[in-house]
C-alpha cells in the first residue's frame, strides 16, 4: 500500500507470524527502469517470507526491463498495478486505466513473461466502469502466461465506495484456470475466513484491515489451524506501536517524520474504537514522540476492555 507498507512496516507486522507472502507498494515505472535509491528502499525481504514487487507502469519493454531488475534484486514474485484508482495515475494510462484496453494488459505482461521466469501476477479490480469486463481481463492475463492474480472487487469509478463486491472473487475463480486471490473489506479473522469460503478463493490479501489489527494474518491461520486465537492485551498493541516508533526513529531524518509516520499509523489503528475521535485527537496533536507515546499509553490502559470485542476482535467467526 503505497506510503504505507513500507520495509519497516512490513516487517513489523511479518513478526507476529500468519503471513505467507509480503506486497511492497507500487513502484512507479515512467521513463526509466528504476534507480537504486528506488530499488534498495523498496525491495527489501523480511526474513524468508516471499516478497511481490509490484511495478505500475504500461510501457510494455520498460516494465519487463523493470520486471527483471526486480528479481535481480531480489523479488519472489513481480506483480502488475491494474488496480489504482487515483485521477494523476489514470491521467498517465496505468493502474486502473490499463482495465479499458485489454490488448495493453497482455502486452505489457507478455513482455514481462519474456523477461522473467518468477511467478508473475497482476492486481486488478473489477474493471474500470463495468463488472462485465473482468472476464476479459482474466482472458488477456491468463493468455499473458501469469501465474495467478488478485482482485479488488470495486470498480475504477467506485473508489473505496459501498462495499466490494466478493461475488465477483467467485465468478472470476470459478473461469479461471489460474490462482485467484481475494481482497477487500477483511477487516477480522472471521472476514477472511468468510471470504476463502463464499468466494472459493485461493488466498486472502488484507489492506487496510492488517493496519488497523497487524495481528490478523496470525488470528486467521490460527482459526484455520483449529487453534485458539491470540488476542493481544493493550500493552501488546503499545509494545507494537513502539517498536514500530523506534524502528521509524532509525530510519526518517527528524524528530517530526517519525512522529508524522507513528500517528499515521494510529490513525489507522483507531479503526478499532467505537469512538476514534478523542483517540485520534489525542494523538493528532501530540507535539513530540514521548508525549505521543504517554497519550497512546493512556489511552489504550483507558480502552483496554475493547480488547477482543472492538480492538483486533475476531469477528464472529
Ligand atoms: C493508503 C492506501 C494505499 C494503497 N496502495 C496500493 C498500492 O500501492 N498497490 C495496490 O495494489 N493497492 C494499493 N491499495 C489498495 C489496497 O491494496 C486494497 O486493494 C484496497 O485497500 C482494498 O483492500 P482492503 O479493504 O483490504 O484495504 C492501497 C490502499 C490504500 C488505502
Amino acid at each position: 500500500m503505497e506510503g504505507v507498507t513500507n520495509p519497516l512496516m512490513r516487517n513489523q507486522i511479518a513478526q507476529h507470524g500468519g503471513l505467507d507472502l509480503l506486497c511492497t507498494e507500487f513502484i512507479r515505472i515512467s521513463s526509466n527502469t528504476p534507480s537504486l535509491r528506488v530499488l534498495k528502499k523498496q525491495v527489501v525481504k523480511t526474513d524468508d517470507i516471499p516478497l511481490s514487487v509490484q511495478i505500475m507502469g504500461n510501457d510494455a519493454s520498460l516494465m519487463a526491463s523493470s520486471a527483471k531488475l526486480m528479481v535481480d534484486c531480489g523479488a519472489d514474485i513481480v506483480d502488475v498495478n491494474m488496480g489504482c484508482p487515483t485521477k494523476r495515475a489514470v491521467k498517465g494510462g496505468v493502474g486502473s486505466a490499463m482495465l479499458k484496453d485489454t490488448s495493453l494488459c497482455y502486452q505489457v505482461l507478455s513482455a514481462m513473461r519474456e523477461q522473467v521466469s518468477c511467478a508473475l501476477s497482476a492486481k486488478i479490480r473489477a474493471g474500470f466502469d463495468n463488472k462485465e469486463d473482468v472476464f476479459e481481463i482474466l482472458k488477456a492475463i491468463v493468455d499473458s502466461g501469469a501465474d495467478f492474480l488478485a482482485v479488488h472487487p470495486r470498480r475504477r469509478i467506485d473508489h473505496y465506495k459501498g462495499q466490494s463486491d466478493w461475488r465477483i472473487i467467485a465468478a472470476l475463480k470459478e473461469k479461471s484456470p489460474i490462482p485467484v486471490i481475494g481482497n477487500g473489506d477483511v477487516l477480522t479473522a472471521a472476514d477472511a475466513i468468510r471470504m476463502f469460503k463464499e468466494t472459493n478463493c485461493d488466498g486472502v490479501m488484507i489492506g487496510r484491515g492488517a493496519l488497523a489489527n497487524p495481528w490478523i494474518f496470525l488470528q486467521t491461520s490460527q482459526i484455520m489451524a483449529g487453534q485458539e486465537a491470540f488476542i493481544p492485551q493493550w500493552q501488546d498493541i503499545y509494545n507494537f506501536y513502539k517498536g514500530m516508533c523506534d524502528a521509524f526513529t532509525d530510519f526518517c531524518d527528524s524528530e517530526s517524520g517519525t512522529l508524522n509516520k507513528t500517528k499515521e499509523m494510529l490513525m489507522y489503528f483507531s479503526l478499532n474504537l467505537p469512538e476514534p475521535a478523542p483517540f485520534r485527537q489525542a494523538i493528532g496533536r501530540s507535539q513530540s514522540l514521548k508525549e505521543m507515546m504517554n497519550n497512546l499509553h493512556s489511552l489504550l490502559k483507558e480502552n483496554q476492555a475493547l480488547c477482543g470485542k472492538t480492538i483486533c476482535a475476531l469477528g464472529e467467526v
